[in-house]
């Protein structure tokens, strides 16, 4: 048995350390300086109350990228120094965001423990490498990410540290091998459990979906798949999950071996930045010959989705609709029934006509996955979506992306059970071509201006505020851009009021209503690590069925040139084009 001490180490506050809307993300050099991630730490612990951190067990884990293995060893002596019980650490230190919450909810110690919180270690979308992004975030009981009453603390806490606890003499512990090394301290026993990083996620995944019809689909001759890790960690669940499980061939799978910097690329399942896939997938300029019938990538942390079809995409704001839509008779979790639907206020309306119709109960929240876990706390909402490759359901309270693909999964093998033996698919595109049928379609894009000057971009954003306070001036500036548009019929700042416990955001993105249903959204991104990002999202009704065919981004022309005309985008920015479009 080791015996460790407990040392109290001075320090002094260092700036800068307010965790975002998804924890705190900074380049790798800025957590290696002396004290950083250990400030943090501490005063993570410091803004608990007492009995989540003394006695308690901890789950500390993440993506796996640069810095991940040294930071993990770090937390365990400052956890055994500040009284923790346990920490759980998924084998080499991977979990991904979704399963941490998995975990938090779902898993008993050999002891029959439960946790009650997790350091995530994640910059999630962003590269990683020693000159990339490290990052850390911390998530409640609920499994859900930290509310900002505790955030707020955390960061008043950083102000004022003087010193933290951490156990020096507590060796290295072996992250590689599934075991538990026991400690004593002054206080007491104090183990890391080094855990199966994937069986716990396997196990809620299997209590939700009908893993034989999806196997069904899968093994099919006629049904062809492809997932794209991007390197990230959803590539420790893909082939058990995939392979193992489902049935699906081994070459299926792209960039699933986890690395720590994503193989050099930007893990992030959109467009732009999922190349490999998109090419594969028959879209783009490098499109393959014989593309597979559906596709899909995750993000770093793997709580991010995207997916395609042969030739074709799906957007988010759809994929959440259409996943609402058919949830009841594809997928066994919510056979008896949604108890409501929400997305964030960027996302498209589709998922409100589908509610409308279904006579759901719907909710619009600032975006932000932890305005949805609130609701599903209450029974409010079962499942929920964001227009950045975010979609989820109360089953955890994290978004999830492989979740996502099961979702879609199980609705492409509800929909062709006939048809599995050689019959004519229905297809990914054949779904949302009829959503779109049925529900009328939302065309939808969103423009990107990435590491714009900040000052530049908040000047754009106060200008855009000072606009709102003229309707007519607005309509006149519309007008004199294109003709082919509605009037604004409102334009406001967003503020939600959360209907849980009452906790009112406000300035959560400005928006411009106009009278036939169309949107104009501009928010500044909350979770780049350099410079501002400016997000502009456009968005457009039709529900003339005769009409729901056309190209995105020509139906969309006209308001695009409003927008960018409207805001004096290159006037601001000094930028003629976007960084991504989505
Ligand atoms: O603030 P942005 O860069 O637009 O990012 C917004 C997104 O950030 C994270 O991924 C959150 O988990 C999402 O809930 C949110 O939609
Ligand atoms: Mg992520």
């Amino acid at each position: 048995m080791v015996l460790f001490k407990v040392a109290r180490v001075q320090t002094s506050p260092i700036e800068g350390q307010k965790p975002g809307t998804s924890g705190l993300r900074k380049k790798v050099k800025v957590f290696k300086q002396p004290h950083y991630l250990e400030n943090f730490v501490q005063s993570t612990f410091n803004a608990l109350t007492e009995s989540k951190v003394i006695g308690a067990t901890l789950v500390v884990s993440g993506d796996g990228r640069y810095y991940s293995e040294q930071a993990i060893q770090i937390i365990i002596r400052m956890a055994a120094a500040n009284g923790v019980r346990r920490v759980w650490v998924g084998q080499h230190g991977l979990l991904s965001t979704p399963a941490v919450s998995a975990v938090i909810r779902e898993r008993v110690g050999h002891d029959g423990s439960k946790a009650t919180g997790a350091f995530i270690l994640t910059a999630s979308h962003n590269p990683g490498g020693p000159t990339e992004d490290f990052g850390i975030k911390y998530n409640m009981e609920n499994g859900g990410p930290a509310p900002e009453s505790i955030t707020d603390k955390i960061f008043e806490n950083t102000k004022s540290i003087n010193e933290y606890l951490i156990a020096e003499d507590i060796p290295k512990v072996d992250i590689s091998a599934i075991g538990i090394t026991s400690l004593e301290g002054p206080e007491g026993s104090f183990e890391v459990d080094v855990f199966d990083n994937a069986s716990d996620y396997v196990k809620l995944m299997k209590s939700i979906f009908d893993f034989q019809a999806i196997q069904k689909l899968l093994t099919s001759p006629n049904f062809s798949f492809c997932y794209d890790a991007l390197h990230g960690v959803a590539g420790a669940y893909a082939n058990r999950i995939f392979v193992q499980e489902l049935g699906a061939k081994e070459s299926s799978l792209l960039n699933c071996t986890p690395k720590e910097d994503f193989g050099g690329g930007h893990p992030d399942p959109n467009l732009t930045y999922a190349k490999e896939l998109v090419a594969r997938m028959g879209l783009g300029s490098h499109a393959a010959e014989d593309p597979p019938e559906f596709g899909a990538a995750a993000d770093g942390d793997a709580d991010r989705n995207m997916i395609l079809g042969k030739r074709f995409f799906v957007t988010p704001s759809d994929s959440v609709a259409i996943i609402a839509a058919n949830a009841v008779e594809s997928i066994p979790y919510f056979s008896s029934g949604l108890k409501g639907v929400a997305r964030s206020m960027p996302t498209s309306a589709a998922l409100d006509v589908v509610a409308k119709n279904l006579n759901l109960k719907f909710f619009e929240v600032p975006t932000g996955w932890k305005f949805f876990g609130n609701l599903m706390d209450a029974g409010m909402c079962s499942v929920c979506g964001e227009e950045s490759f975010g979609t989820g359901s109360d089953h955890i309270r994290e978004k999830d992306g492989i979740w996502a693909v099961l979702a879609w999964l199980s609705i492409l093998a509800y929909k062709n059970k006939e048809n599995l033996g050689g019959g004519k698919l229905v297809s990914v595109e054949d779904i949302v071509r009829q959503h779109w049928a049925t529900y009328g379609r939302h065309y939808y894009t969103r423009y990107d201006y990435e590491n714009v000057d900040a000052g530049a971009a908040k000047e754009l954003m106060a200008y855009l505020v000072k606009l709102q306070s003229s309707l007519d001036e607005v309509n006149k500036i519309v007008k004199g851009i294109s003709s082919d548009v509605a009037n604004v019929a409102n334009a406001d700042e967003f503020e939600y009021t959360d209907p849980v416990d009452g906790s009112v955001s406000k300035h959560q993105g400005i928006r411009y209503l106009f009278e036939d249903g169309s949107r104009l959204v501009f928010r500044l991104s909350g979770t780049g690590s350099e410079g501002a990002t400016i997000r502009l999202y456009i968005e457009q009704y039709e529900n003339d069925s005769s009409k729901t065919g056309r190209e995105s981004q020509d139906a969309l022309a006209p308001l695009v040139k409003v927008a960018l005309g409207l805001s004096k985008m290159q006037e601001f920015t000094g930028r003629s084009a976007p960084t991504v479009i989505t």
